[in-house]
């Protein structure tokens, strides 16, 4: 093909772009709020009447819709910042705010109704119940939430069905593989709409075509349900899916 030809190919095809795009509604990708702040938050714990100052200035932003990595080696501190973004340990100093919730202040009953509502975990070993089957398992999360037992089934189909595994809800976890386990988990982490998604090493116990389907499904979800996953990493392979990614080192962010 020609210089003219290949330009010529290249404008048609940012008209026929531009003439979809105004076809299409607007939607914003990025929304100006955020709903996760971060402000100068330090953690440090006693270990053996010693203070161990193991987050050192974090500063940080989770906005709607946001695919966000914290990388960093064994023991920089990533699962201890994850969470207190969730809620389940708070600040030595700083602040966190879930959108204006200032979870740095709120005692624990508070930010346990936060966190039911708003927020859903995944863990790296999949954190499901054994003797139920995949089904049972989302239903159990939404009877947990109190959501009201008239929606289950639809709700549980539908959650089974975006992770795709509309075929395999009646296995238990043992008639499954990891990364179908895996899928179930986030499957569950979903159901009851949280608005942010963190994940703790989601795709460590995995191989990379199961860690692949993982982040494909991650990429799904923040589409369809309108959901913000943060989620920590050792593997260099899955960041290019990411909008950011924060480095720690020792505490701290590079
Ligand atoms: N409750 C605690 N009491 C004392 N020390 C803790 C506590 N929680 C974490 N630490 C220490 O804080 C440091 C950071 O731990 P953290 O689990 O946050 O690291 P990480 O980056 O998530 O590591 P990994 O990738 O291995 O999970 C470690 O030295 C750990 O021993």
């Amino acid at each position: 093909m020609g210089w003219w030809r290949s330009k010529q190919a290249t404008k048609e095809a940012v008209e026929s772009d531009a003439t979809r795009e105004s076809e299409a509604p607007y939607i914003p990708t990025i929304e100006t709020k955020p709903l996760l702040t971060v402000e100068s938050v330090e953690r440090t714990f006693q270990v053996g009447g010693q203070p161990l100052h193991v987050l050192k200035g974090i500063a940080m932003e989770l906005r709607p819709r946001q695919l966000v990595m914290l990388r960093g080696r064994s023991g920089s501190g990533k699962t201890t910042l994850l969470n207190m973004i969730g809620g389940l340990d708070q600040p030595t100093k700083g602040h966190i705010f879930f959108q204006d919730l200032p979870f740095h202040s709120m005692n624990d009953d508070e930010r346990t109704k936060v966190r039911r509502k708003h927020i859903g975990f995944i863990f790296q070993a999949y954190a499901l119940m054994p003797l139920l089957s995949a089904y049972e398992n989302v239903e159990l999360s939404l009877r947990m939430a109190g959501i009201p037992s008239q929606e289950w089934k639809k709700r549980v189909e539908h959650c089974l069905d975006l992770v795709g595994l509309a075929k395999r809800m009646h296995h238990r976890p043992f008639e499954l593989s990891g990364g179908e386990q895996q899928r179930v988990a986030i499957a569950k982490a979903i159901a009851h709409r949280p608005s942010m998604l963190l994940a703790d090493e989601p795709t460590a116990e995995l191989d990379s075509q199961m860690a692949a389907q993982i982040m494909s499904v991650f990429q799904t979800i923040i589409r369809t349900e309108q959901v913000t996953i943060c989620m920590t990493t050792h593997d260099p392979t899955i960041l290019e899916v990411a909008d950011h990614v924060y480095e720690m080192v020792d505490g701290k962010f590079i």
